[in-house]
């Protein structure tokens, strides 16, 4: 099938080679001369694994090709998704870049006979499809729905495994709003052997928003309930949620068995959530809820923990030290997650804030995400050194935070944090193998 992709960053670019991997013939469109022309020669302009060398792939069999043209994109397409940024504006979002793709293909269905699906593959709150923007598709092409065809279908890729996500999703939710829509997305979807839920946009919509909700308060609970273990006193919350996890509700055994509750991956207590998509998503929900008149008291809560979470960090050494002046302190991963440069919503910008404000001294490691993470805090960046070899530095520091789960940083030994404080906001490492150092973590009341 011949589709085109209007916005090519983590969700636009990731659908892209991914559809063009299972033989579907895609454009890629930006507004970013830059990005067009990278793609073009095989060089993906974010970091994800797996994603240069399908990129590769894709270009060499002339499935793929980038373009700032949205007209010359859409010509002989079935399908355009628009994958656009929704970024977050006083809470709620920013339909500007939506609007403006819906009103370039409205304007190209002017002139031309030929019948597109529009689907919409941008997070945007429930009602925005059936209503902004087939307004915006009828007003420009002068046409009503039918003589073109509107869907909804939400991305579920989680950054760090965008391909092994898209590739196996849990599920495929095909929000359409006619049923020749409907026909192509099955079609566009047929080599995919998973769950496929067949709704209406605005259902859609809600799936994904209610998806990012639930686990941004899964997430906040599991937060809250360590950071009550630790002033208990003689309780492990990570032990706690071990013995959660083992609930069937909760970890439902698959064909490939159970997760073994030892290595726990999802809702770990920390330093809270981080990205493009959790604080955004959720507070959209709280201002489409707050603005039909609803309290959001849930949500509300969710977002107040969250942001109060990463605090955790340095208000424990501050207890432990009594002023972390001078300090020597080394932040060990400046992204929102592990294996990705976005650093948006990261909680080691709060921290990094947090330490400076205390007026420790820091380095930070993470060479993936560092000059995101420079751009992020401004001229704060200049009072960091940013160091390319972490184990190096451990030597310096009397201070080490673990602020994402890369695995890297669970070849910490024993020998090279000796004597020093090793704040594990992450729960990454297992306190048995750094005896010599004073452990600290989220979820564990100081010794
Ligand atoms: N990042 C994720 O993990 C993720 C996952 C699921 C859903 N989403 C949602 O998908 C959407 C896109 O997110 P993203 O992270 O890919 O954003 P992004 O910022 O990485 O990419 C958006 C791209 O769209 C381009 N663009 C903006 N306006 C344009 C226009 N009018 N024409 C052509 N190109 C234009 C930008 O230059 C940019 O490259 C958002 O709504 C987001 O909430 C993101
Ligand atoms: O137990 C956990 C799990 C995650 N996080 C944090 O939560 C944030 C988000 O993590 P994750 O959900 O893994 O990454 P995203 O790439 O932001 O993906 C989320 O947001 C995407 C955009 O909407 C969705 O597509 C995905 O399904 C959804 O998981 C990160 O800061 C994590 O460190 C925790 O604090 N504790």
């Amino acid at each position: 099938m011949r589709i085109a992709i209007i916005g090519s960053g983590y969700v636009g670019l990731v659908s892209g080679v991914c559809f063009a991997a299972k033989g579907n013939d895609v454009t890629c469109v930006d507004l970013r001369k830059d990005i067009v022309a990278q793609l073009n020669v095989g060089v993906p302009h974010i970091h994800e694994r797996g994603l240069p060398e399908l990129l590769k792939s894709v270009l060499a069999s002339a499935r793929f090709r980038a373009t700032t043209d949205v007209h010359s994109s859409i010509e002989t397409a079935e399908i355009a998704l628009i994958a656009v940024g929704t970024p977050s504006e006083n809470g709620a979002i920013d339909l500007n870049a939506v609007r403006q793709c819906a009103r370039q293909i409205g304007a190209y269905l002017a002139t031309s006979p030929h019948h597109l699906s529009v689907v919409v593959k941008s997070t945007v709150i429930a009602g925005t499809t059936d209503t902004m923007v087939r307004q915006e598709l009828e007003h420009s092409s002068g046409k009503k729905l039918g003589a073109f065809g509107l869907g909804m279908n939400p991305e579920f890729l989680r950054e760090g495994e965008a391909i092994e996500d898209f590739m196996e999703p849990d599920r495929i939710v095909l929000g359409h709003e006619d049923e020749r829509t409907l026909v192509r997305l099955q079609e566009l979807y047929a080599p995919w052997n998973c769950d496929k839920v067949r709704v209406n946009t605005r259902t859609a919509e809600m799936i994904k928003y209610a998806n990012n909700a639930i686990l941004a308060t899964q997430i906040s609970i599991v937060n809250e309930v360590a950071n009550l273990c630790a002033a208990i006193g003689g309780v492990d919350a990570l032990d706690v949620m071990r013995g959660v996890h083992l609930d069937k509700r909760w970890s439902p055994i698959t064909s490939f068995g159970r997760l073994a509750p030892q290595i726990l991956t999802y809702l770990v207590p920390g330093c809270g959530f981080g990205g493009s998509c959790l604080p955004k998503d959720v507070q959209a929900l709280r201002t489409q809820g707050e603005s039909l008149g609803l309290p959001m008291d849930m949500l509300n809560a969710v977002l107040d923990v969250n942001a109060a979470q990463s605090g955790q960090i340095v208000s424990t050494l501050e207890r432990k030290f009594g002023t972390l002046s001078g300090r020597r302190t080394l932040v060990l991963g400046l992204s929102f997650k592990p294996d990705t440069d976005d650093v948006r919503e990261s909680a080691s910008i709060k921290i990094v804030r947090d330490l400076l404000r205390a007026e420790a001294q820091v380095k930070c490691y993470d060479p993936l995400a560092a000059e995101n993470f420079k751009l992020a805090i401004g001229s704060a960046a200049n009072r960091i050194q940013f160091s390319s070899d972490w184990r190096h530095e451990i030597e310096w520091a009397e201070i080490v935070i673990i602020a994402t789960r890369a695995q890297e940083y669970g070849e910490l030994t024993s020998l090279q944090v000796a004597g020093k404080t090793v704040f594990d906001a992450r729960r990454l490492i297992d306190p048995a193998a750094v005896p010599t150092a004073d452990y600290l973590t989220i979820g564990r009341r100081l010794n």
